[in-house]
């Protein structure tokens, strides 16, 4: 079961991004700036000979590399003997950020974060944000299911290298960006020149900027889009019957994947990655621009008060494992019955987290909101399992 948790968790900021989108370029930008504050650099090179280090401005901040093993492994293994290394030194740095590389799923990244409870119980994802080639994602859209998933999995999108397309471009590309994921921030860079308050420190997932823009977004809906204003619902309704690569608790690495801690804190099951989706999804649209993405879909939900946590832990402890190979992120904002805090839950998969956090204001209406991210969502199932957990 979930449950509450101090908020005093050092922020960790997930940034992905294909290869040569400008990831290097955000984060030795991130390190420069006269923000005052210390983070803590995680760089994930695997497959590569591990150069990025050296790329990253010096200064204070310590960079830690992870250069071995597959991604799964390396997220199990290294990664987390990086954070509880440096959660026993916590006081000396702000923030945390983990460069992963260009070919990784960000999906078990972002796990390690609820899945181990010792890094669960000190450091809080805050929000992945994935940096985008505007020239050539495009195309990587079409031929690599990594950057797919990336923008997919994406709570803030930075959209780098605009010098070098067109505004007519941009558009075409936000556009394509936006059937894959209508939530994220999408911010347009050169050089990453980004505020750095849009990107870091964002409190999980932004979520409230999502939940306040959405009806406008979907109004604001043009021949790009056909999402429908029922409810935030982006789905194309077509049954592809495509093929899940779920990689068992085996993925051929030949290292363990349980992580079972025996802890009621978080409702794992075995992990279910999908590394890749191999290719499949990819339909043509016969030239419409309709940049739908057929295996990539949304949905979002309200209900317009309280719910109940006795109805609403059980049943998305339930989800996780019936349906999490298909959540690639959920997300919700919910008002929990006699409780002055709002409720912030997240999950990734089978792997789900939650927090209270600040306290409803006394001029904001309490009310509880669900968005999913994933594959062949049944948004009737959805609405209904929700819906029943009003209080
Ligand atoms: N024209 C242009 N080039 C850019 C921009 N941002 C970054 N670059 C260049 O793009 C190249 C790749 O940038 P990096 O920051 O190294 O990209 P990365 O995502 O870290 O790359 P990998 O580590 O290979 O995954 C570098 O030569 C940058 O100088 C931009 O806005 N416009």
């Amino acid at each position: 079961m979930l449950d509450a948790a101090k908020d005093d968790k050092t922020p960790v900021t997930v940034l992905t991004g294909y290869l040569g989108a400008g990831k290097t370029t955000l984060l030795n930008r991130i390190l420069s700036e006269p923000h005052g504050k210390k983070y803590a650099v995680i760089v994930n090179e695997f497959g590569e000979i591990g150069i990025d280090n050296d790329l990253v401005v010096g200064a204070d901040e310590e960079v830690f590399e992870m250069n071995n093993g597959c991604i799964c492994c390396t997220v199990r293994g290294d990664l987390i003997r990086i954070l509880e290394g440096l959660m026993r030194r916590k006081g000396q740095f702000d923030a945390i950020i983990v460069e992963t590389t260009g070919l990784a799923d960000p999906a078990p990244v972002a796990q390690t974060f609820f899945i181990d409870e010792e890094v669960g119980r000190k450091a809080r994802l805050d929000a992945v944000v994935t940096v985008a080639d505007a020239k050539w994602l495009t195309e990587r859209l079409k031929d690599a299911p990594e950057a797919k998933n990336q923008i997919a999995f994406a709570d803030v999108i930075l959209l780098n290298k605009t010098d070098l397309v067109s505004e007519h471009d941009l558009e075409e590309v936000e556009a394509r960006i936006r059937g894959l994921n209508p939530y994220a921030r999408v911010i347009r860079t050169q050089k990453c020149d980004v505020a750095l308050d849009a990107v870091l420190d964002k409190g999980a997932f932004d979520l409230d900027r999502i939940l306040a823009i959405e009806p406008a977004f979907l109004e604001a809906d043009d021949h790009h889009h056909h999402h429908g204003h029922d409810h935030g619902h982006h789905h194309h309704g077509h049954d592809h019957g495509h093929e899940h690569h779920e990689h068992g608790p085996d993925c051929g690495c030949g290292h363990d994947h349980h992580h079972d801690h025996g802890h009621d804190h978080h409702a794992h099951e075995k992990p279910g990655f999908e590394h890749k989706d191999h290719g499949h999804g990819e339909h043509s649209h016969g030239g419409l621009k309709t940049y739908h993405d057929e295996t990539m879909q949304s949905v979002a939900l309200e209900i317009p008060g309280d719910v109940d946590p006795n109805k609403f832990m059980p049943w998305v402890n339930e989800l996780a494992q019936t349906d999490g190979a298909n959540f690639l992120r959920w997300k919700g904002i919910l008002a929990f019955k006699d409780e002055p805090r709002r409720f912030v839950f997240q999950g990734v998969h089978m792997i789900l987290d939650g927090d209270l956090q600040r306290e409803w204001k006394t001029d904001e209406r309490r009310r509880s909101k669900m968005v999913f991210i994933g594959k062949e969502l049944d948004e009737a199932k959805l609405r209904k399992g929700f819906e029943a957990c009003a209080a």
